[in-house]
């Protein structure tokens, strides 16, 4: 097994890569013509034990504090390992596909069986995320959140713009939960912010971002998007973030959070998100990507028979019927994974 602080890159090319600590399976660095598109801390702590500040963590199974374990669960702190990859597809992109299953640390926490896919891809501006979780026992139904806890590098936080929360009801953490719509129309940061955005858009676009860009943010199976920065006054709680580095960084979170997902036995859920940088192609819109959650193969046979015609008018296409993709080729072999169960 590797070591819990070794990396997977992926090296698309032109100074374009991405790296993947196997600890937590956690995006450390997603650089583009050589520029890094994320924030960590200075202060991260690499011993394959804490979880490390910055980049991509993944949260599950649980977001915020947990009576039972660990902040945020525990997928970010346990070793994941490598399916497949990195691999050059042809197009030119290169993927890697990362899993983690229970253990018996899980299990004494959590006491469920569970596995959890993520594949990577790293395409010319993109970077692709496609996470799955999987129930494989024959009888216990559990609940869980699921988050990408991606922190952006920025110039500075306070010009920052993100589009797409207007008239979303938020949680605010900062002011003992109470429940608030939000009346901008593009949000800006200028204070301890630590929000959950309900029933969000696809897509949210973020301003002066890495040399005053814009970031595209697009997300499917995510209700929810959480905005944290700590500002000042909190940033001395984290003993792995520098007092002067919040200005720095702006947490944009795609998750499901404010509701848990229920997952029956033997189904699984799957959720994505594509990070665009500035210039984007349009071939990369969300609806080329297709997570579902799936509960049975009679169910899966139904929305086959049924609702595949509506889907496709919705343009949300299910991936039974696509064309030969990579992308949809591994949703395939995980359906058919699932139904070899
Ligand atoms: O220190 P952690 O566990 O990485 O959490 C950082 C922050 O993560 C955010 O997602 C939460 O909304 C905040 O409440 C939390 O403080």
């Amino acid at each position: 097994m590797a070591a819990a602080t070794s990396v997977v890159l992926l090296d698309r090319g032109n100074n374009t890569t991405c790296t993947i600590n196997f600890h937590g399976a956690t995006v450390v660095s997603w650089r583009v013509n050589n520029q890094e598109q994320l924030f960590v801390s200075k202060a991260a702590i690499f011993d394959g034990k804490a979880p490390i500040r910055g980049g991509i963590p993944v949260v599950f199974p649980h977001f915020g504090p947990w009576s039972y374990g660990p902040n945020h669960g525990f997928a970010r702190v346990t070793q994941w390992a490598l399916e497949k990859g990195p691999e050059r597809l042809p197009s030119g992109d290169v993927e890697a596909i990362f899993y983690c299953t229970d253990n018996e640390w899980t299990r004494s926490i959590w006491n469920y069986q569970f596995r959890l896919t993520y594949r990577l891809i790293l395409r010319e501006k993109e970077l692709h995320f496609i996470i799955g979780v999987y129930n494989p026992s024959k009888d216990l139904t559990f609940s869980f959140n699921l988050l990408l806890h991606t922190y952006f590098k920025v110039p500075d936080v306070r010009r920052c713009q993100i589009t797409g929360l207007h008239g979303c009801t938020f949680i605010d953490k900062t002011r003992d939960m109470v429940i608030y719509q939000e009346g901008r129309e593009s949000v800006t940061i200028g204070e301890w912010t630590d929000r959950i955005y309900q029933n969000t858009p696809q897509e949210h676009i973020i301003t002066n971002v890495v040399s005053g860009r814009k970031m595209r943010v697009q997300k499917y199976n995510f209700p929810d998007t959480v905005v944290w920065n700590p500002w000042s006054d909190h940033s001395k709680d984290f003993s792995d973030l520098g007092e002067d580095e919040y200005p720095n960084m702006i947490c944009v979170e795609s998750g499901h959070v404010s509701s848990p997902v229920v997952l029956l036995p033997g189904t699984a859920f799957e959720a994505s998100q594509i990070l665009q940088g500035e210039a984007i192609r349009n071939h990369s819109k969300i609806n080329h990507l297709n997570p579902i959650l799936w509960t049975n193969q009679d169910q899966c046979q139904q929305l086959k028979r049924k609702k595949c015609n509506r889907q496709i008018s919705l343009k949300h296409k299910l991936f039974i019927l696509h064309e030969p993709d990579p992308i949809h080729q591994w949703s395939r072999d995980f359906l058919e994974a699932l139904m070899n169960q």
